[in-house]
């Protein structure tokens, strides 16, 4: 049967990145996607920008909207301290099975839970599943209308702190134009935007990093 363009990324993965080793995996992947087929990884330019976030917070708690493969979950985990978690949420169970591979064999799976299913149903539940308290950074890069509802959803559901980090991805491309709007015009939220283009292209893409100010 034929293969899906996930498992065609994880074959390049076992070939070409050493396990233990996230780095190699990121580098993996970011060179399949150049080299063979393009995919909606974060990717390397917007990565960096990731990273320089990640180690600027320096979270103990980490939510991720949108696993995908896990290319963006392996580049957070091997930045976070020690007992920093990361719990990522991923809607489609063949990429989740992918993701789950990657991170193994980034050797990140300590640090890692993925949860299948969609955000307006597990944000709800995060505190008494996990025992979650409040998420020093949340990365947003799940489906682009949904970026607005699951904000307010964690806010009500009192996961974000005075200083809580939410990063947003591709709020030009595809778009996020109602959580730009909203984040950018809200007393509760300090934002910055970070230009950028689109992973594996030079079509415009940014991030926008906001601040939860309580
Ligand atoms: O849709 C994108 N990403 C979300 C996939 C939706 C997966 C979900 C995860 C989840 C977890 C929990 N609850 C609900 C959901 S839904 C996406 C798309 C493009 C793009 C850009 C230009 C194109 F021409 C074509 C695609 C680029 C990107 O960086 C993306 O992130
Ligand atoms: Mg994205």
């Amino acid at each position: 049967t034929q293969s899906t363009r996930p498992q065609r990324m994880l074959a390049a993965v076992h070939n070409n990145a050493t396990r233990g080793d996230p780095r190699s995996v990121v580098k993996a992947i970011d060179q399949f996607c150049r080299q063979k087929e393009w995919a909606m990884n974060i990717g390397d330019e917007k990565g960096c920008i990731l990273d320089s976030v990640v180690s600027e917070v320096n979270p103990a708690m980490v939510l991720e909207l949108g696993t995908y493969c896990g290319y963006s979950t392996v580049r957070i985990a091997s930045q976070l301290p020690p007992h920093a978690k990361i719990i990522t949420l991923e809607f489609n169970p063949q990429n989740a099975a992918v993701a789950r591979q990657i991170i193994a064999w980034a050797g990140l799976g300590e640090k890692i839970k993925l949860i299948e299913g969609s955000s307006g149903d597990w944000i709800p539940k995060l505190k008494e599943q996990f025992g979650v308290d409040t998420f020093d950074l949340v990365f947003l890069d799940h489906w682009k209308d949904r970026y607005l509802p699951d904000t307010k959803l964690m806010e009500e559901c009192g996961l974000l702190r005075k200083g809580s980090i939410l990063l947003a991805d591709n709020v030009i491309c595809p778009g996020t134009p109602e959580y730009l709007e909203y984040i950018r015009n809200s007393p509760r939220y300090k934002s910055q935007y970070f230009k950028s283009h689109l992973e594996y292209t030079r079509v415009e893409d940014g991030l926008e990093k906001s601040i939860f100010l309580g």
